[in-house]
């Protein structure tokens, strides 16, 4: 009997489970899309009890249709989206609000005020973040401040925060275990990434108190156990990692320099720096990669807001597409992208320009303009965001890229990637396998039943790859720029 091990990946938009064999092939996976909630402009929430059937019903979905049972589960890895912050009363394991999510703004005038402090250094150095609402504290805090009574609670011990990883494991362990992972703990602006732990000054920053926090731990290692009464059987929950770590195991960027760009809801490249914490010059993120035997590994990271979801809004906002696989045959028929440039601000802009209150436009619009160009310029301008980015972590110092690995529900887009390539002059390697993020997961998991003995191993599996060789010429790419870079300033202005 071969071992199997379930990855849960729940993403911003969907909930995943995906059943992988012991040589990491997909035996079979489930999905569910479940409700955006925006009250207001700029706020975006989920129901954390949504988040929690979906993700029982996946589990559920993928064991039956891999054919297996639940004790034919060896171990459950946990990925998920960043940042979004969930607080719960610990007796019940209810959520007290809904669960306010990593694109959500309403931080901005405590991260602005903070700011005007004269604090950011001080974050900067500890966190290798800055002082913006995308990051758990500030809706943290926006819950202690608004909500009547959580303050009181919370300091008598009452209520527990997690990010979604942390939340999923408590319920899967029956409300056992309150624990969360170093990547996980290293967004939520609270936590000291050379140190790794929290960090008493920062929660009197942000004003909150410090028995809400879980324990941090490895990416690897035995988190807790299923609670029978879920599965029936008692499963180790045995690796976890935010979903862009995660994909930088599943990309195998283990190498000092080798870096992937996942394309989802939002796009966040990152560059493997080693046990080397890099500052950047340019506003990129110093993150944990991943924590193994106590050890960090940290990356350099470049957050872009929105990739898919520009998308997502032309199905459902602007209703030009049923589906987002169209933009494809789109932006290849249009040609050129007739002078239309996109800038995707829809939740302000992230790397490097970190301006919570930009919004998004989109430029250049004439007669002739048709609805293949409008798609064409939302692909185009997640490349250009991958370009700056690129361009930033090189001025870093950090590396020059030699390739870039690209993966996600977007990177599924042949056009995007051969623009991609053509826009970077770099080659773009797309695994046959997208779902990288739930693969990472479950190699973490796989190592931390000791399937796998470690990095090397998971590196040492096999993975089928496109490859989309650039071929653009540099005219092109220089005009091409220069449009996007006009787009920018109009949108950073405005
Ligand atoms: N063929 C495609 N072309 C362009 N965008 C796509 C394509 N397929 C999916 N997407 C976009 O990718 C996103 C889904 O990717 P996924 O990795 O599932 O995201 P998440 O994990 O953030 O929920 C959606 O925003 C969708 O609009
Ligand atoms: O849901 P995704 O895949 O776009 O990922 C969201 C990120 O983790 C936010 O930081």
């Amino acid at each position: 009997m071969t071992r199997h091990i379930l990855a849960i990946d729940q993403g911003t938009t969907s909930t995943r489970a995906i059943v992988f064999d012991d040589r990491t092939r997909v035996a079979a996976s489930a999905q569910a899309e479940f409700a955006q909630h925006y009250p207001q402009a700029g706020w975006v929430e989920h129901d954390p009890e949504d988040i929690w059937r979906d993700t029982l019903a996946t589990m559920k979905g993928a064991i039956g249709k891999a054919g297996l049972q639940p004790a034919d589960i060896a171990a459950i890895g946990i990925t998920n989206q960043r940042e979004t912050a969930v607080l719960w009363d610990r007796a019940t394991g209810r959520p007290v609000h809904n669960a306010i999510v990593w694109q959500d703004r309403r931080g901005a005038p405590l991260c602005a005020r903070l700011k005007e402090e004269g604090k950011e250094a001080l974050v900067r150095a500890k966190t290798g973040l800055l002082l913006d609402p995308y990051f758990s504290a500030s809706k943290l805090a926006w819950l202690f401040d608004e909500v009547e009574g959580l303050r009181e609670r919370a300091e008598a011990g009452e209520l527990a925060f997690g990010t979604i990883d942390c939340f999923l494991l408590w319920r899967l362990t029956g409300g056992k275990v309150h624990a969360t992972d170093a990547t996980n703990a290293s967004r939520t602006l609270l936590f000291d990434i050379h140190a790794q732990d929290w960090d008493d000054e920062l929660l009197a920053l942000f004003g909150l108190p410090r028995a809400i926090l879980p324990d941090v731990r490895d990416n690897a290692g035995l988190f807790g156990e299923t609670d029978p009464d879920l599965l029936g059987v008692a499963i180790p929950i045995a690796g976890m990692a935010g979903d862009q770590q995660a994909a930088v195991v599943g990309q195998a960027c283990f190498e000092v320099g080798s870096a992937k760009s996942t394309y989802g809801t939002g796009c966040f490249l990152l560059l493997n720096t080693g046990a080397e914490a890099i500052t950047s010059d340019h506003r990129l993120l110093t993150t944990v990669a991943y924590r193994l035997d106590g050890r960090p590994t940290y990356a350099l990271e470049g957050s872009i807001f929105v990739a898919g979801a520009a998308v997502k809004w032309l199905r459902d906002g602007l209703g030009l597409i049923t589906h987002a696989s169209q933009t494809d045959d789109m932006a290849t028929r249009t040609g050129d992208n007739g002078g239309v440039y996109m800038v995707p601000a829809f939740v302000g802009l992230g790397a490097p320009h970190w301006e919570p209150d930009a919004r998004g436009l989109i430029t250049g619009l004439t007669l002739g303009t048709t609805a293949a160009h409008i798609a064409r310029a939302a692909l185009e301008a997640v490349a250009y965001q991958t370009h700056d980015l690129a361009e930033a972590m090189e001025q870093d110092g950090a590396a020059k890229l030699t390739a870039l690995r690209v993966d996600g529900g977007m990177a599924a887009n042949d056009w995007l990637c051969q623009f991609l390539a053509d826009l970077l002059d770099l080659p773009v390697e797309r695994p046959a396998m997208l779902e990288t993020t739930a693969l990472g997961a479950a190699c973490l998991a796989g190592i931390g039943i000791g399937l796998w003995d470690g990095p090397e191993a998971v590196a040492a599996l096999d993975r089928a790859l496109d490859r989309f060789e650039p071929h653009e010429v540099a005219a092109d790419r220089r005009a091409l720029l220069d449009g996007w870079r006009k787009a920018l300033r109009q949108a950073l202005t405005d």
